[in-house]
């Protein structure tokens, strides 16, 4: 229930205006709702300049090489390396780009600048000799920021920007490879004639053409709007823009509502080419939209991100280390707990995906890394991204006895019989609730031997083969009380419960399993016994090196356990 709605309020949502009463949302007919993404967009990673200007202690040039060396070898073909103008380390970071041939052929690298002609003159001063560059000038369009930043009306303001793209065709050497770029900072807070009237302005004073086009990068600076708002401004710059072959439409969504990575999906769907953005989402306040997770989103639909991210580990440590922020555990895709399941009902489902996984790629004779993918709760398979399934699922009080059999299955081979799941679930879940704590393979494998298991209780043993069947000589004792005696039946269990019976305990074998166990075992065999003995049922563990010897612990243990 809300508090009442007579009582004044703790929170003052009054001082905030709706979205409508500050956006102008152009008409606009809408097709984006009903299109689909079926290629990557043109990724433009903008980490070493608006993820760097948002840094406490920005990139030294060692992080930024290293930074800009991964984008590279990830398969970025257009990156952002800095605002040149701005410090020297950027100057001199683009200036070792060119001088230490830094930048594959296919490589172009975008330098930022304000519309301002010494800013302008410096950035192009930065980037002699390098062979394909995007010259990136903005300036603030929206009427907060032209009054109370700028103290420009619509016109000076237009006048402004032009003169500066003059400067800018005055110094770019278009024959040598450079193109131009322009952001109307905070588009979406701009009345959308003004930034068609300025960006067709520049287009035609740019003299774009198909093989030379203008980038007219439209930043939701601050995102304020729910992500079809942007979407529907994005659809009304792609159907108004002049000369529309000659320009690529391009995003650069922020994520103050969380819904960064929404609003350039759907500005795609929209008719953007390209998006700016940062891996793992590092930006200003709440940060730029996150380049992992669209790529990833496409990725697990079937369409190819175009971008390596087969090693996200590895891409997370480095964003991680040039950055100085960590990575959350629950980010989409690289976080460390994305693909772990806790839960009990999650934990069977996978465990019962994974083994269908397997089952149906080995009838079709294909490798299961690249069979189809459809297992509960996984949206891709976490081993598209370096992941292993070993992290996959993880046992606390939460989960139950599919997740424990998997973990006993993965650590140590051994598949538990249904009933044992069952039983030993409880157990665990005794534990894990004493502790709170996590419970490791290694500590469910201790207390399942523990719960179950023999402890000494076969101290001699032979089985002789003969005519009328195995006769068994045993020497052991039971719940402290010793069992010797030998007997002559089918096979050696059958005997052990004959000489158990001479001692006094009915025991009736009413399943045994074995099976080896993988994990540093040194070849060692385990059976799991269920008897029914005075009564009730009861499970025991064999562990040993024969067989024969796990199963008669097993036997033993289970009575022991009743003792
Ligand atoms: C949305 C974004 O990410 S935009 C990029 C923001 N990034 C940065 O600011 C990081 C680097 N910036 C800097 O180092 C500095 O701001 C510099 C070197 C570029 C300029 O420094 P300064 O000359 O000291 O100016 P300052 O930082 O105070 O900038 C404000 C001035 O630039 C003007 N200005 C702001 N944006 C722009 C623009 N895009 N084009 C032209 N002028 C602009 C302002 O109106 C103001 O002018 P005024 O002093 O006449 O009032
Ligand atoms: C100027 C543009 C590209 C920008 O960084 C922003 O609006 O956030």
């Amino acid at each position: 229930m809300n508090w009442n709605p007579q009582a004044p309020s703790p929170m003052p949502s009054h001082r905030y205006r709706p979205y409508t009463d500050r956006v102008q949302v152009p008409p606009t007919e809408r097709s984006w709702p009903s299109n689909r993404t079926t290629v990557a967009p043109l990724w433009v990673p903008v980490d070493l300049r608006d993820g760097n200007q948002a840094l406490a202690e920005p990139m030294d040039p060692a992080r930024k090489r290293r930074f800009f060396e991964h984008l590279i070898a990830m398969g970025y073909k257009e990156i952002e390396v800095g605002y040149p103008s701005a410090s020297q380390t950027d100057f001199d970071f683009v200036r070792d780009l060119a001088t230490l041939g830094l930048v594959p052929d296919d490589v172009t690298v975008v330098v930022f600048t304000a519309a301002r002609t010494d800013l302008i003159e410096r950035t192009f001063e930065s980037v002699r000799g390098l062979p394909n560059v995007v010259l990136h000038m903005y300036t603030a369009t929206a009427p907060t920021w032209r009054s109370v930043v700028l103290g420009r009306d619509r016109d000076e303001l237009h006048r402004l920007i032009f003169d500066a793209a003059q400067d800018v065709a005055r110094c770019g050497d278009t024959a040598a490879g450079v193109r131009y770029e322009f952001s109307p900072e905070v588009f979406n807070l701009t009345e959308p004639d003004f930034v068609l009237e300025v960006c067709n302005s520049l287009t035609e004073l740019w003299d774009a053409c198909r093989d030379r086009p203008v980038i007219h990068n439209l930043p939701a600076t601050v995102e304020i709007a729910t992500p079809n708002v942007y979407a529907d401004q994005i659809e009304y710059m792609h159907r108004h823009l002049d000369r529309r072959d000659s320009v690529i439409l391009s995003v650069h969504p922020h994520n103050d509502r969380g819904t960064g990575v929404a609003a350039a999906e759907l500005a795609v769907l929209a008719g953007a080419q390209r998006v700016e953005g940062c891996l793992f989402g590092n930006g200003e306040r709440t940060g730029n939209v996150d380049l992992v997770t669209l790529g990833l989103n496409l990725h697990a639909q079937g369409v190819d991100p175009m971008i390596d991210f087969s090693d996200l580990d590895a891409v997370r440590r480095t964003v991680e280390y040039c950055n100085r922020i960590s990575v959350h555990e629950r980010h989409p895709y690289g976080g460390d707990l994305v693909y772990t399941a806790f839960s009990g009902t999650h934990q069977d489902a996978i465990k019962k995906g994974l083994a269908q996984h397997r089952a149906e790629a080995r009838a079709e004779g294909t490798d299961p890394d690249l069979a189809p993918w459809d297992v509960p709760y996984l949206p891709i398979d976490p081993r598209d991204v370096g992941r292993d399934y070993e992290a996959v699922i993880r046992v606390n009080s939460q989960s139950g006895k599919g997740g424990i059999a998997y973990l006993l299955l993965s650590g140590y081979g051994i598949d538990l019989p249904r009933g044992l799941q069952i039983d030993f679930a409880r157990r665990v879940q005794r534990t894990a609730d004493d502790s709170g704590a996590e419970v490791t393979a290694q500590q469910l494998w201790d207390l399942l031997l523990a719960e179950y298991g023999n402890h000494g209780e076969l101290a001699r043993w032979a089985v002789e083969h003969r005519e009328d069947g195995d006769r068994l000589r045993i020497e052991a004792t039971v719940g402290g009380a010793p069992v010797e005696g030998a007997a002559t039946a089918s096979g050696p269990v059958e005997a052990l419960t004959r000489i158990l019976s001479e001692h006094g305990r009915e025991v009736e074998v009413l399943s045994l399993v074995a099976q080896s166990v993988s994990e540093g075992s040194d070849g060692r065999a385990i059976t799991f016994a269920r008897c029914r003995i005075d009564g009730g049922t009861r499970w025991g563990v064999g562990l040993d090196s024969s067989v024969t010897a796990s199963a008669l612990e097993s036997v033993l243990a289970a009575v022991a356990g009743t003792a």
